[in-house]
């Protein structure tokens, strides 16, 4: 079984939203702190022996946060139709992520998002 590297990194963003269809009052416009945690898998090292260097993980984890920062979430594709709840809004980030990141030897195998400091939705496509 070959070695695997498991890499870890936290960035977060403020955004908000209003959840459509919810029977509560998370379906009137409020704002969360999101933390996200993304994780990269990794079979083989470089010659400086790292699988992907922390810093393009991060990069590329503000990037995408970046681009839901200080905006309301349901004004922005693909949640002008998906409802953003965080299941949504970690599998959005989790493909933005693998598509400009994933690479033959490291690729992003789970998002964990935090809408609150008490719940968070961890979203992978890995079998
Ligand atoms: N499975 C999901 N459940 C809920 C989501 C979601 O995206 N996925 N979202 C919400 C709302 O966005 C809401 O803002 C969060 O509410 P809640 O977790 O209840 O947070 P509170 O701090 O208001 O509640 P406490 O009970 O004080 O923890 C709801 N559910
Ligand atoms: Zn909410």
């Amino acid at each position: 079984m070959p070695a695997t590297y498991l890499l870890t990194v936290h960035t977060d963003f403020a955004a908000a939203h209003t959840l459509r269809d919810y029977p509560g009052d998370c379906s009137r416009l409020h704002g969360h702190n999101w933390k996200l945690e993304a994780q990269v898998r990794a079979t083989a090292l470089n010659d400086v022996g790292m699988a992907i260097d922390f810093k393009a993980i991060k990069s590329v984890a503000r990037e995408v946060a970046g681009e839901l920062d200080h905006r309301y979430l349901n004004e922005l594709p693909p949640f002008t139709t998906v409802n953003p709840t965080a299941e949504n809004i970690a599998a959005y980030i989790y493909r933005q992520m693998s598509a400009r990141l994933d690479t033959d030897t490291a690729r992003v195998s789970a998002v964990t998002l935090w809408e609150t400091d008490r719940a968070c939705v961890r979203y992978s496509e890995d079998t």
